[in-house]
């Protein structure tokens, strides 16, 4: 397994090893201790699993506050996306900066995102699938959804002005002016 830290150092790029022969190939996508060796120790207690049909898809900009805050572990089982976190830790230095990765069936990369971000996704082809493990249970009354767009973020999207495809909820959604003291 590759290791990175990022800019923001909290979140970390994990390449699994892929071992290939004639058949293709085999990976180890999770580990508990070759986690725990890069630092992620919370126990995950849910596995999500998105398809977005078309390219220009954007999901987020979402997070659970407390009690029920979320790291997740997010990869790319088929096409590509453009994987983001916004850092929403009030007393952090990086607070409303983000990174961002690829993340492709191709590469098998995945993006550890601890609770404390904002988490976010811009789909770099048709029918991209989205797994990722949540170390909290979701939970309606604690979800929070960010302006994708907000202007303080400025995050430079793959997508053009205006092709952007969301959800209502995250269309309406408030932008980061928003978040204060959430973390
Ligand atoms: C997130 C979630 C949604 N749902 C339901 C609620 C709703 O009816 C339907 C679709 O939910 P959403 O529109 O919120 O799905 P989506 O926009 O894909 O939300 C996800 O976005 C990415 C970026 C994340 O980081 C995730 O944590 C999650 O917030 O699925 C669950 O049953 N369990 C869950 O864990």
């Amino acid at each position: 397994m590759k290791i990175e830290a990022l800019a923001i150092p909290d979140i970390l790029l994990l390449t699994p090893r892929r071992f290939a022969d004639a058949r293709g190939f085999f990976c180890e996508t999770y580990n508990v201790r070759t986690m725990a060796e890069a630092g992620i120790t919370q126990p995950f207690v849910q596995d999500n699993h998105s398809l977005s049909r078309q390219r220009g898809v954007i999901r987020g900009l979402h997070c659970q506050l407390a009690p029920h805050p979320q790291g997740k572990l997010v990869r790319c089982t088929h096409g590509a996306i453009w994987d983001v976190a916004v850092d929403a830790r009030q007393a952090s230095p990086t607070f409303g900066s983000w990174v961002a990765a690829e993340l492709s069936a191709e590469n098998g990369s995945q993006l550890w995102i601890p609770p404390g971000f904002l988490h976010g996704f811009c789909t770099l082809t048709d029918d991209a699938e989205v797994q990722y493990k949540c170390t909290d249970l979701w939970d309606r009354d604690s979800e929070r959804s960010v302006r994708w767009d907000s202007p303080e973020l400025a995050i430079a999207w793959p997508v053009a002005p205006g092709a952007a495809i969301l959800s209502d909820k995250d269309a309406e959604a408030p932008d980061f002016s928003t978040v204060r003291d959430w973390f």
